[in-house]
């Protein structure tokens, strides 16, 4: 078609003929003439824009790029022998990613098919990227299908990514400089690349949703655990995090939902979309054959689903520490994420080695048990003596540390007594919370350390010791040390090693340290175990007394779950928001708890199902919650 031709028909479309064009590029050619007051009478050159604004776009787009681009170079092993090339543009279509072969640069990068080319509908006209932006559609745009003449050789094929929230993120696109006559020639490459997108949305829904359960979605079994169709993300509440483009069409047709209206999707408890509870979707993990794992949409279909909790994308990486073999007391220190690898490391190579450590962490990460591990791992045979600064009053710490004489100070021992220091000869001495140590007992602790001498109080003869010390602070000494509440001397002595503990909701071996929890209250050799709700609602709080809290909490659902298995209601009340609205926590929570459920109870005639139905529980959380107030069921 020559560029007269091509002018006339786009007149002829704008007057309404129906030339036999696709609609979208109709659509299309109309936004450029009456949206963008673009003229086809005047071509213009692909736009590609400068290096700056490049860089910027790039930067922004890194996240996404460094999820996709798995999927981009093996979409593009695919499609190169066909001479395509591939574009990732983000979502103002500016190129930020582009593959193609080298030889043909010069070309491409006329044709503004290169790093930096601008592919917007305003920019350039009706275009793939374009219209991919402008409709949120896989599309080809094939040849005469573009608006600008320069671009007519052109055959494009893209599809848009959305984020985990439903919004537009990027578009992938893949072109040809020449092409087949018939658009039907790059059905195919719509297939490769909307399969493409699926891969990458679905990566991206999983690095995302670190702490919630992903449930994915097939129409048939075969497909499920090799290439799902649709997922979405859900929080220990059962509501909804996150999806893929496939999981938000799912839930869209399910609650009657336009899918570009996010909104009224993210946020929505699960149970509106399937006729399944949170318990019940969570427990469709590969431990059933994928036939068995079906469940019912809310709009009548039916469908396969794969629970993936999220411990078990960690537990993945766990299988290679087991590998390595470490020391068994180091081994206690986490999981095997980077983060705790390398303090791993760190410890592995201090231990043995005599230098003074200092422990930084907030209350609660695990100082002590981590100042432990150094100890079992130093190889020394002495003791561990841990000593916490801030619990010994002021006046008795230096006699607990230094030991003191006979007849030393009234209230004394006659025969005087060993120091805790001496009690570390040749073993650890952990000293924790080390800021809140006095500042005489800070000199004197300074003068053991630099003489490896003790002098007892009421003493005058040094005794000789041997110890490591590694102590502790959830307080920032630096700071103290410039505000001279701390000795910058001893200080010096103290952090030769500094060793950081990150806070529990930081740390990604999080399910590790649950599942060394459950074991550790499990009774009899038996680990406890979670319901699916539960565990979720433990990795998504946030925790602010660290591991120490959520070892307390573990505790407490031990001794008040029923064979072993820790359901939602066992937790401690503030895990459970929804479960127990704010303030149920309190006594006069419970009392409302108490009457609601007396008066369903006795508007149901005792009939517990029938209460617990109106209620909206379960008939064993009902059952429990029953026993938990001391309610009988109603004669
Ligand atoms: N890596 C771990 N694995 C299993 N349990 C742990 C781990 N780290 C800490 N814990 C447990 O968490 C609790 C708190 O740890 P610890 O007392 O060492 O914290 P801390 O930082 O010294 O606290 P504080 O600052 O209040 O003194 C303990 O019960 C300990 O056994």
């Amino acid at each position: 078609m020559g560029f007269s031709d091509h002018i006339k028909e786009i007149e002829r479309v704008w007057q309404g003929s129906n030339t036999g064009r696709d609609p979208i590029v109709v659509d299309s050619w109309r936004r450029c003439l009456a949206t963008y007051q673009l003229d086809p009478t005047r071509p213009q050159e692909a736009v590609i824009v400068s290096e700056t604004r490049l860089r910027e776009h790039r930067q922004q787009a890194e996240d996404l790029v460094h999820i996709a681009r798995s999927g981009l170079e093996r979409l593009y092993r695919q499609v190169a022998e066909q001479n395509y090339v591939l574009l990732l543009s983000d979502r103002q279509g500016v190129t930020v990613e582009f593959l193609g072969d080298a030889s043909f640069n010069n070309n491409l990068r006329k044709a503004g098919l290169y790093l930096g080319s601008e592919w917007s509908e305003p920019r350039a006209g009706t275009c793939a990227v374009g219209a991919c932006i402008a409709t949120g559609e896989a599309l080809t745009i094939h040849q005469t299908d573009h608006f600008d003449i320069t671009h007519t050789p052109l055959s494009c094929t893209a599809a848009p990514i959305y984020d985990t929230q439903g919004a537009l993120a990027a578009v992938l696109d893949i072109s040809l400089l020449s092409s087949p006559i018939l658009k039907t020639s790059q059905n195919m490459a719509r297939h490769l690349v909307s399969s493409t997108v699926r891969r990458i949305e679905l990566a991206n829904l999983m690095a995302n949703s670190r702490h919630d359960l992903v449930l994915r979605f097939a129409g048939a079994p075969e497909f499920l655990d090799v290439d799902p169709e649709a997922a979405i993300s859900v929080d220990g509440g059962g509501r909804i995090t996150g999806m893929t483009h496939g999981g938000a069409r799912l839930l869209a047709n399910s609650g009657g939902v336009d899918w570009r209206s996010p909104e009224r999707l993210i946020g929505r408890q699960v149970t509106d979309f399937f006729d399944a509870g949170l318990d019940e979707l969570a427990s469709l993990t590969r431990a059933s054959l994928p036939q068995d794992r079906r469940i019912a949409v809310r709009d009548g279909s039916l469908l396969y689903a794969h629970a993936i909790e999220p411990q078990q994308r960690v537990s993945g990486v766990a299988i290679g520490w087991a590998a390595a073999r470490p020391p068994p007391a180091i081994a206690r220190l986490g999981g095997a994420v980077p983060a705790i690898d390398a303090l791993r490391r760190k410890v592995e190579k201090l231990a043995p080695s005599r230098l003074p450590i200092l422990l930084q962490g907030q209350t609660g990460t695990g100082k002590e048990y981590l100042a432990r591990i150094v100890h079992d791992a130093s190889g020394v045979t002495g003791r561990f003596v841990a000593v916490n600064c801030a619990a010994i009053p002021e006046q008795l710490i230096e006699s607990e540390l230094f030991g003191y004489t006979p007849g030393a100070f009234t209230g004394a021992l006659a025969k005087g007594r060993k120091g805790l220091i001496e009690e570390a000869e040749g073993g650890t001495l952990f000293l924790d919370e080390i800021g809140d140590m006095p500042f005489a007992a800070q000199s004197r602790l300074l003068r053991v350390l630099a003489e490896g001498e003790v002098m007892p109080v009421g003493g005058s003869a040094p005794r000789k010791v041997d110890f490591r010390v590694v102590s502790a602070s959830h307080r920032p000494l630096a700071d103290m040390v410039a505000a001279g509440t701390f000795r910058e001397d001893l200080y010096y002595r103290l952090n030769a090693a500094v060793l950081a503990l990150p806070a529990l909701c930081e740390r990604e071996d999080f399910p590790w340290l649950v599942d060394r929890l459950l074991e550790k209250h499990g009774r009899s050799g038996r680990p406890l175990r979670l319901a699916g709700a539960a565990r979720l609602l433990i990795l998504n709080y946030r925790w602010p007394g660290n591991i120490r809290e959520l070892d307390n909490a573990i505790a407490f659902a031990a001794a008040l779950c029923d064979d072993g298995l820790i359901e939602v209601e066992d937790l401690p009340d503030h895990l459970t928001p929804l479960a127990h609205p704010r303030g149920l926590a309190t006594a006069a929570g419970e009392r409302r708890e108490e009457a609601d459920l007396r008066a369903t109870l006795a508007a149901c005639k005792g009939n517990v199902s029938e209460a617990a139905r109106r209620l909206g529980i379960d008939r064993t959380t009902m059952h429990r919650r029953m026993r938990r107030l001391g309610i009988d069921r109603p004669h």
